[in-house]
């Protein structure tokens, strides 16, 4: 790392310096002509990747990396191959609704601090259409996680929902960084389904039926809903009150959410 930069862990700064990873997130790279945006570009060594193969825009909050990144980038911003935003991320979100103006892929060593965070905006963002990510593995997995496995979660769930393909493409290990992250970290890939549209109530719904992940499905729901009528759910739906959040599958948690709801117009 550059003497005069100090990583700040209060920006989550883990910087990438194994270049066999460096080349392996662009070997996985889709085939596509989609801009790509770079979240944290920190020192700029995947960015300086990823602009060698597409138009790249990147956002950063931290300003003593910026200066190091326009110094750095001097060339590919004058001809316009890089574009660098000084701001924190998810306000950028709050303000643009979208990262970009057109279709883009997401390509990033994401502070792990805000990283669940960031995909679920990523998936919200209709322009953003692929998603290629470092982040913690634990946090990887129960992004991808299929029903019955104990990291099963409504990350899980949500995930099957906005994606065509959703996958950990491979593992890092904490000394490619610098310094080096507690935590295994992952390449997170998910390719999303051309149209996305998340009701929000039913992910208010997912958070209370994994508001206790080991308990079972029946306590986490009755502490927002009738022990007798969520009892005619479940034998109307012909499921068993033992069943655990992370045995249920997407299918069942939105006929159970259809009945909730009808059930509570009419009452
Ligand atoms: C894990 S480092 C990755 C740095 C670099 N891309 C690399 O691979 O070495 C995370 C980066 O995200 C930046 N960052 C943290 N919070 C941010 C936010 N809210 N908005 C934009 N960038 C942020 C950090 O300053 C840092 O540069």
């Amino acid at each position: 790392m550059k003497k005069s930069i100090i990583a700040k862990k209060k920006f989550g700064q883990n910087f990438l310096k194994d270049k066999n990873i460096l080349s392996m997130i662009i070997q996985s790279m889709p085939k596509n002509s989609n801009h790509i945006v770079e979240i944290g570009p920190g020192l700029g060594d995947l960015t300086e990747n990823l602009v060698k193969y597409k138009d790249t825009t990147a956002y950063e909050v931290d300003t003593d990396l910026i200066a190091v990144l326009k110094s750095k980038f001097a060339i590919e911003i004058e001809n316009k191959r890089f574009e660098l935003i000084h701001t924190d991320v998810l306000k950028a979100w709050d303000e643009k609704g979208s990262l970009y103006k057109s279709k883009y892929d997401l390509i990033a060593n994401l502070p792990y601090y805000i990283a669940t965070n960031i995909i679920l905006r990523a998936f919200e963002d209709i322009n953003c259409e692929n998603i290629i990510v470092m982040i913690q593995r634990e946090v990887a997995q129960k992004f991808t996680a299929k029903v019955n496995n104990k990291e099963y979660s409504s990350l899980s769930i949500i995930t099957e929902l906005v994606s065509k393909e959703a996958r950990i493409l491979f593992d890092v290990p904490p000394e490619s960084f610098d310094p080096p992250p507690k935590v295994v970290s992952s390449i997170l890939y998910i390719s999303k389904k051309e149209k996305v549209e998340l009701d929000k109530d039913f992910l208010k719904f997912l958070k209370v039926c994994f508001s206790q992940p080991r308990k079972k499905l029946f306590k986490n729901l009755s502490g927002l809903y009738k022990k007798e009528f969520l009892s005619n759910i479940y034998n109307e739906l012909n499921i068993k009150e033992t069943l655990r959040p992370h045995e249920v599958d997407v299918s069942l948690y939105s006929q159970m959410y259809t009945k909730v709801k009808n059930g509570k117009q009419q009452s």
